[in-house]
């Protein structure tokens, strides 16, 4: 099984030595543009997947969203501990979205 985190560090490593015919390293070669354009087309697969009766195409289609955020992570320089962190950091703060006053006034 491979979690997100060393989905992660391999797809970091894969920037730092790239292997050739890797499409990790095509992504990285073609750069953030086209890794942008991935993103944005999976997102949308993942829409149109949520709105289908077949729950399969709709973890197959997130786990290419996964995929590509994780690249586009590492190209940006993000890593991955900053997102836990950021996660972290927002437990327990969250809960009391309902005292906001945009949602009283809904
Ligand atoms: N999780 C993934 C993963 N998910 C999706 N993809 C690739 O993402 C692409 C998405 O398919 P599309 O049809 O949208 O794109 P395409 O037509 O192939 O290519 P484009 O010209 O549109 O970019 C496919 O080519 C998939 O192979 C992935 N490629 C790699 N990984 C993981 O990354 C690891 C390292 O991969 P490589 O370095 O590429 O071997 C692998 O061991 C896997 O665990």
């Amino acid at each position: 099984m491979q979690d997100m985190e060393d989905l992660y560090q391999l797809i970091a490593a894969r920037q730092k030595n790239p292997k050739k015919g890797s499409y990790t390293d095509y992504l990285f070669t073609e750069g953030l543009d086209k890794i942008l354009k991935k993103v944005g087309e999976e997102a949308t697969e993942v829409v149109v997947a949520a709105k289908n009766p077949d729950e399969g195409q709709l973890v197959y289609e997130t786990a290419d969203l996964f995929y590509h955020v994780l690249v586009l992570l590492v190209q940006q320089g993000v890593s991955f501990d900053q997102i836990k962190s950021e996660l972290a950091q927002r437990e327990g703060k969250m809960s009391d979205f309902k005292d906001r006053p945009e949602i009283k006034n809904l």
